[in-house]
């Protein structure tokens, strides 16, 4: 079981939605201090005065925009001076947006963003070169699961995200490096991310006909939450966890690696 009592977390994203629930959690489960990293300046500077209310002194805010990397490289080293040392990263930070004018802002946040996140994570955690060791949570989404022909651009960021960390994981990764990368894929979840879902598309005409057929069904944020406690406190390095449904979280690691195992023997 790993422990939170005492840790440090930088949560990208986390002025709201999901990101904003798991910085609440940690913090209540005993987190020594969150830094909050958001694009959104106003909402972020609130919520961290209403954390700090109820954990003075716990929680920062840090504006920064994930998906442009000078800004990524501030907040990064302003993150480690306030924490002093990062124990865990979340990338949680994430826009679903396959319309024209922002299907490339969408990919250098969900993609690249978490990318340099994580490369810097390692970097300054990493045990053979002088760190504590630590976490790092990438949010992915079952929308790399299955194929959702309004959002293709989605999907394929959401799918990055999982073969990305599970191909940086891969052994001996945790033994020389003591860093645990980590996947969760939440199913909808009732955030302001679903809200206005035909305009988030890549073609607003087929989507209306498209939600028009499929049932929608989203789960609570405390279920999506809980869920990525439990994959903290006991996920291995490398592995892939699910919440949906508002069910307990499964962790889903064999199944890809079945998966890798059927197409390795056709490649
Ligand atoms: N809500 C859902 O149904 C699901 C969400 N996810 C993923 O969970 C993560 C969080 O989603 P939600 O909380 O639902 O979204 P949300 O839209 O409610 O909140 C997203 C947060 O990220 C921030 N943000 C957006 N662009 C940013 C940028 N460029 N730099 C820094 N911060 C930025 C926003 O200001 C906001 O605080 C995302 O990665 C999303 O893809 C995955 C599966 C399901
Ligand atoms: C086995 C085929 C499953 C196809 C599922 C699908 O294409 C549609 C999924 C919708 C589901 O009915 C409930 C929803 O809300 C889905 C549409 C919303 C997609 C946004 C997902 C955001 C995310 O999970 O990251």
């Amino acid at each position: 079981m790993w422990d939170i009592k005492g840790k440090t977390f930088l949560i990208t994203g986390g002025a709201s939605g999901l990101g904003a629930q798991y910085a609440k959690t940690f913090l209540q489960l005993g987190a020594k201090k969150v830094a909050i990293l958001d694009v959104a300046e106003s909402v972020g500077v609130s919520f961290v005065t209403s954390l700090n209310e109820t954990y003075p002194g716990k929680a920062v805010f840090i504006k920064c925009d994930v998906g442009n990397e000078d800004d990524i490289k501030g907040a990064f080293q302003k993150a480690l001076n306030d924490l002093q040392r990062l124990d865990v990263i979340i990338n949680n930070a994430g826009i679903m947006s396959d319309s024209p004018d922002l299907w490339r802002k969408s990919c250098e946040v969900n993609w690249q963003g978490l990318v340099s996140f994580t490369m810097k994570g390692v970097e300054s955690m990493r045990i053979d070169e002088g760190g504590a060791g630590g976490t790092i949570i990438n949010i992915a989404s079952t929308a790399a699961l299955f194929k959702l022909p309004t959002m293709p651009v989605y999907c394929g960021s959401k799918l990055a995200v999982i073969h990305f960390s599970q191909s940086l994981a891969e052994p001996p990764f945790f033994e020389r490096t003591g860093v645990r990368i980590l996947t969760m894929c939440p199913g909808p979840t009732d955030t302001p991310l679903l809200h206005n879902l035909l305009d988030r598309a890549i073609d607003k005409k087929y989507a209306e006909e498209f939600y028009a057929a499929v049932p929608t069904y989203t789960q609570e944020v405390e279920s999506a939450v809980n869920a990525v406690v439990k994959m903290y406190q006991e996920g291995d390095c490398g592995s892939i966890w699910l919440s949906v449904k508002n069910k307990p979280a499964q962790d889903i690691t064999d199944m890809f690696r079945n998966f890798y195992i059927e197409l390795a023997k056709v490649i």
